[in-house]
């Protein structure tokens, strides 16, 4: 195998290799960007046009999608797995990957779409970081822009592998990617209704790639994610990478689909979730209930017919996202 297939080992222990650019027997080249960061073109001549974008351990403590990564740039390396798009393999936040956190100062996700201007530390450096190397590889005009930001969730839940779709306004979701979603193994999509902070609604955003963060099951140590099955989301990628995913439409059939109600912002320390430690993501909560209260006497109570809660986490920093409740959607807008 090519040195620079070994990205994830290069990446925890901090190295930078000597040789930057490496080639296969077939002519697939490997070219080292910086820390945690691989660009893979194929062959002259067999180049497809899609662009693809690869993320994951942009929270360091999600490995699974990680070791996922590792896997597929073996493959690219060994020269078993034939590139037809180019595609972009970036492991997220280094520096809380080896310390096996989800972050070092703050939350990385939290940082995108200008954010980290206004902050500090490694991780705005990173997030600034991590934008360039999206804006310089989604710069070539002309081709198709796909970005797939892998995540697992700090708790069980009652869907394990779903998507949640960034917002552009005048940008309508597409069917097609929704289908793609479906067949890459995803039960559910969530349809963002308004602009973000995070990687996959950067590159949605500002660089008109189609992008998703894809959540993926739990999140556990290295070498424990046997309960994680990648397998769909797996052979779709392998699909997407070589060029051959099947012509006729997908359906979506069995995807269920959300819309976000309210984003729950926690604004001060006098916050409170009220609900249990160990609640699953997407659970239902009925008409009436007292979700969560904040000073000043703000309180949230569920008014949504058919309301889930999912990423409820109250120990978020003031200002941020301590949950979002979300409603079943239909599938009436897609473009
Ligand atoms: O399990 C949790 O509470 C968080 C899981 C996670 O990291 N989710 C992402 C979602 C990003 C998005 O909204 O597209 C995050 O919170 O950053
Ligand atoms: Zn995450």
């Amino acid at each position: 195998m090519l040195a620079l297939g070994k990205l994830l080992d290069l990446t925890l222990a901090d190295h930078e290799p000597a040789e930057k650019t490496q080639v296969t027997v077939e002519g697939v080249r490997l070219r080292w960007l910086g820390e945690g960061a691989l660009e893979v073109r194929p062959p002259e001549g067999k180049d497809n046009g899609l662009d693809l974008l690869l993320s994951a351990g942009i929270h360091g403590n999600e490995t699974a999608p990680i070791e996922l990564l590792d896997e597929l740039l073996h493959g690219v390396a060994r020269g078993e797995i034939k590139p037809r798009a180019r595609v972009l393999f970036l492991f997220g936040n280094p520096e809380a990957i080896r310390k096996g956190e989800r972050y070092v100062e703050q939350d990385i996700n939290r940082l995108f779409n200008g954010r980290h201007e206004l902050s500090s530390g490694p991780e705005a450096l990173r997030a600034a970081e991590l934008e360039q190397f999206a804006r310089v590889f989604f710069s070539l005009p002309g081709r198709t822009r796909l970005h797939y930001d892998l995540h697992t969730a700090i708790r069980g839940s009652k869907i394990e592998q779903f998507a949640l779709y960034p917002y552009k306004e005048g940008r309508r979701h597409s069917r097609r990617e929704l289908a793609r979603l479906n067949a890459a193994g995803m039960e559910a999509v969530l349809l963002q209704n308004k602009s973000s902070i995070t990687f996959s609604a950067f590159t949605y955003e500002q660089l008109e790639a189609e992008a998703f963060t894809l959540e993926l099951g739990k999140a556990r140590p290295f070498g424990h994610n046997q309960q994680v099955n990648l397998d769909r989301l797996q052979a779709r990628l392998l699909q997407i990478i070589e060029g051959n995913e099947p012509e006729r439409e997908e359906s979506l059939d069995g995807l269920q689909l959300f819309s976000v109600a309210r984003e729950i912002i926690k604004h001060s320390d006098n916050f409170h979730l009220h609900l249990p430690a160990d609640i699953e993501n997407f659970s239902e909560l009925s008409k009436g209930y007292l979700l969560a209260e904040d000073l000043a006497e703000m309180r949230w109570v569920v008014e949504e017919e058919g309301a889930r809660i999912i990423f409820p986490n109250p120990k978020v920093r003031n200002g941020l996202r301590a949950g979002i409740l979300i409603v079943p959607a239909l599938a009436g807008e897609l473009g």
